[in-house]
């Protein structure tokens, strides 16, 4: 046995701790080396045979291709499939087993992203964390979005959420048909209120349009197919060569996807330094002034801290807006398709709050269950990330990347592999949500009672992704959805369009999914709600 001699060196123990040293790393990058050796000889997923070179390419359909690799996830009795596109390997994960036990259990490894060439490299969008390689430069943002949204700091925002929504309101009820432009209007000023502080008004001020327009081309960029995300040495190409149209769209839409966090960010700064507000106790509330005041000049740190802020603080946006609006209309479209569950949403808010002659607020977060059952069946209904576009676009929604050989059920992942969860299959899994999961039905999550929620019953939020990028804006989501529902249902009565139908509407696929256009109408409940809405001062009860 090794004894430890103070004052004096006992070359044993030196001796011990050197071969240590040496020999694990060795035994590590050996037993690696061996478990990457024995997985390669099993098979691969199974998965429907590809063309040569394209592979799968074209097997998977641009409309809801979640249905198809469900379909092929039971064909071959297989809870993950493989696919071969372009000379990449992309597994689809079916079940929820598989999402837990891969993107959870085994997050150490499969919590990257896959290059995007396209999207970062060429357009600019580097800066957005969601689709940064899971590395230090990641981890490190991903710290500061977490501090700065802790669920325990979400409260401080909720005062601007309840005034944006009492605006949305107000704009349903002199301008119902614009009903999306409002919901965009209400997510976008509220992350980039609490972000930067901007007091955005409308949708013609010159920070919500910029952004918007970072996000057209982001989700150009995320739809379209482009070789360069195959091959991306074709980035070197000129623009003039024949067949780089991508680098000319890349030219076109880049100066928009770098300017929102850049422009955002220097209105912030211009206000700190310009005017000195922060010595007058004037800075606006946000987090870019919170995370600029701890930042010191001389730091030796500076430009990589302040490059962290600016790069956290533009993917809030990014991340969270049109996500967040996706599930607004969906809210929408699930009234008017069910007027008894609208009903019986109304019911349960009426008798919490209509005798206080005020609108809902967070007062009430939490104390109306069948509420919060139907915030996640919306959520599980239509989530807004469903799977991925197909893989003939090139960049999907939110897909990991495995960065190590694997063995999951005796099939072998290889590394490098693009790992989609199948998110809409598992949101319409039977055997998780119950019977009948297309149809819209929050009591699935109420207890036998249906008094409260059932605690059994997972929360329906697939949505929002697995493991260590799960999403961070979570909670913001949910108490921005929670609040329209209850405000909308307290005052008005949601209803199609005379003479349209009420039935089936699409969905686009895309990097998210949106309800295809369909028109509706907001019709006040009472005298008394006209007022409320109108009266919004003595309606804000913070
Ligand atoms: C209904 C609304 C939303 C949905 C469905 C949604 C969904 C998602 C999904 C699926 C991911 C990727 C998860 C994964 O890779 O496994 C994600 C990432 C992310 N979301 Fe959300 N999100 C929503 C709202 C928000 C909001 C409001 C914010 C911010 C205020 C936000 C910020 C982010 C960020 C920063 C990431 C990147 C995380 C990372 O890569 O580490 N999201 N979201």
């Amino acid at each position: 046995m090794d004894t430890i001699l103070f004052g004096q060196v006992d070359w044993s123990v030196t001796k011990t701790a050197a071969i240590a040293c040496i020999a694990a790393p060795i035994a590590i990058v050996a037993l690696r080396h061996i478990k990457g050796l024995s997985s390669k000889k099993l098979p691969l997923p199974p998965g429907p045979r590809g063309l040569p070179f394209i592979g799968n390419a074209l097997d998977i359909p641009q409309d809801n291709p979640w249905e198809t690799y469900k379909g092929w996830s039971d064909q071959y009795g297989s809870d993950i499939i493989h696919l071969k596109v372009l000379g990449g390997d992309l597994i689809v994960l079916d079940s929820l087993e598989a999402c837990k036990e891969l993107l959870e259990k085994r997050s150490s490894i499969y919590s990257s992203r896959p290059r995007m060439t396209m999207m970062n490299e060429l357009l600019g969008f580097s800066w957005h964390f969601a689709f940064m390689p899971y590395n230090e430069e990641w981890r490190e943002r991903r710290k500061i979005f977490q501090q700065a949204l802790h669920p325990t700091r979400v409260e401080a925002y909720r005062e601007r959420l309840v005034r944006g929504v009492r605006n949305l309101l107000l704009q349903l009820l002199d301008d119902p048909d614009n009903f999306r432009g409002h919901g965009r209007l209400l997510s976008g000023a509220f992350i980039l209120g609490i972000t930067y502080g901007l007091d955005i008004k409308s949708d013609e001020d010159n920070y919500i349009q910029q952004a918007e327009r970072a996000m057209v081309s982001m989700s150009a960029a995320g739809t379209s197919s482009y070789m360069v995300d195959f091959l991306p040495s074709l980035r070197m190409l000129p623009s003039w060569f024949p067949g780089a149209k991508f680098k000319r769209d890349a030219k076109l839409w880049s100066p928009d996807a770098i300017a929102l966090p850049r422009d955002c960010l220097r209105f912030v700064e211009d206000g700190l330094v310009g005017t000195n507000l922060v010595a007058r106790g004037d800075a606006p509330p946000c987090i870019a002034t919170e995370l600029l005041e701890e930042l010191a000049p001389d730091d030796r740190d500076y430009v990589e801290k302040k490059r962290a802020i600016h790069d956290v603080l533009g993917a809030a946006y990014a991340a969270g807006a049109d996500t967040t609006v996706s599930a607004f209309a969906t809210f929408f479209l699930c009234m008017i398709q069910n007027p008894d569950i609208q009903k019986k949403a109304q019911e349960v808010i009426d008798e919490a709050i209509s005798n206080l002659g005020r609108l809902p607020d967070f007062t009430e977060y939490k104390t109306l269950p069948y509420i919060e059952a139907l915030v996640r069946e919306v959520i599980r209904w239509r989530p807004v990330t469903p799977v991925c576009i197909s893989m003939t676009s090139t960049s999907t929604a939110v897909p990991h990347e495995v960065t190590e050989d694997d063995v999951y059920k005796g099939y072998h992942i290889p590394a490098g592999a693009t790992i989609l969860a199948n998110v809409y299959s598992i949101s319409h899994d039977p055997s998780i949500y119950g019977p009948n999961p297309a149809k819209f039905n929050p009591a699935r999550f109420m207890d036998a009672s249906q008094t409260s929620i059932n605690p059994d019953m997972p929360m329906g939020y697939d949505a929002f992704g697995y493991g260590r990028r799960v999403c961070p804006g979570l909670q913001i989501a949910v108490e921005s959805i929670w609040l329209v529902v209850v405000s909308v249902l307290a005052v008005f009565d949601l209803r199609p369009e005379v003479g349209e139908k009420e039935g089936f509407v699409r969905y686009n696929s895309g990097m998210l999914i949106h309800a295809d256009p369909f028109k509706m109408r907001f019709i006040p409940r009472s005298k008394e709600a006209v007022e409320l809405i109108r009266n919004t001062e003595t309606a804000t009860n913070m």
